[in-house]
């Protein structure tokens, strides 16, 4: 079995007399998909804003291929191996394709913002971008200003954006969000394949796409962890059908 990349061990955060997230304790091997889903207010993102670092929890601790970064900020995490998408789109539309994926490579390449930037930095960066767009199929678009793109193509340059800075950990919050059923299907395939050599942890409300590539599965509600384990396990969990899954196939 492969080992953990990530490890999270009893995190809670409180926001004032809120707790959003409460004793969660979860892990991502390499080469997995682990889906934590919930209804609306479960903490799921904000769980994803704690393993980012760009929220600090309350409690618990955070290990990182073994190392403890639970103190360590955003970028220390990026350039430690962590990779995130937001829900909201973060690129630059006026800007080209590859110049969203190469402002992404350079956040993990230090020095290579420098006025004085070498000639091979710049082109381990460049090279980076393009391995990125490529991996998600937009090697074809890179002249094209991102705001001429697809709602679907954008988010696939979203995920392009987190590969060009070499993720070890990939976290995806609703990656599937306002896409229409044929962009939901060619996104679900992408993520089904960014486990290979890295560990993916994705929050999504799309149930079908989260039963049909989730390696194991969280479920959370009230902050809390109800239940965790293999996708048949969960969707046989009375706990869970009754909290969640029940909910959903009737609103299904
Ligand atoms: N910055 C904040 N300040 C105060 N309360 C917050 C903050 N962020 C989240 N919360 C609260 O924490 C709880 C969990 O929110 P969170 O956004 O993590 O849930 P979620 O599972 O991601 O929900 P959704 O599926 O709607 O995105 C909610 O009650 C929310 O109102």
């Amino acid at each position: 079995m492969s080992a953990d990349i990530l490890e999270a061990r009893g995190l809670g955060k409180r926001f004032g007399g809120l707790a959003a997230c409460s004793d969660v304790s979860l892990s991502v091997r390499e080469g997995e998909i682990h889906a934590v889903i919930g209804p609306n207010g479960a903490g799921k993102s904000t769980l994803i804003n704690l393993l980012s670092g760009d929220l600090r929890p309350t409690d618990g601790t955070i290990l990182l291929d073994g190392r403890d970064v639970t103190a360590s900020g955003p970028h220390q995490r990026c350039q430690g191996g962590i990779g995130r998408s937001y829900q909201k789109t973060t690129i630059f539309p006026e800007r080209t394709v590859f110049d969203n994926a190469r402002l992404a490579a350079q956040a993990t390449r230090p020095g290579a913002l420098a006025m004085r930037c070498d000639g091979k930095r710049r082109a381990a960066v460049r090279e980076a971008a393009l391995a990125a767009l490529a991996e998600v199929g937009l090697e074809g678009r890179a002249d094209t200003p991102a705001r001429a793109m697809s709602h679907g193509e954008q988010r696939q340059l979203e995920v392009a954006m987190v590969l060009a800075t070499a993720p070890r950990l990939v976290l995806l919050d609703e990656p599937l969000a306002g896409m229409g059923h044929a962009e939901a299907r060619r996104m679900t395939g992408l993520i089904a394949s960014l486990k290979a050599g890295r560990g993916v942890l994705l929050v999504e409300h799309d149930m079908d796409a989260v039963f049909a590539i989730a390696d194991r599965l969280t479920v959370m509600a009230d902050g809390k962890v109800i239940a965790s384990g293999t996708v048949e396990a969960v969707r046989r969990d009375p706990v869970v059908r009754a909290a969640y899954l029940g909910e959903a196939e009737e609103v299904a």
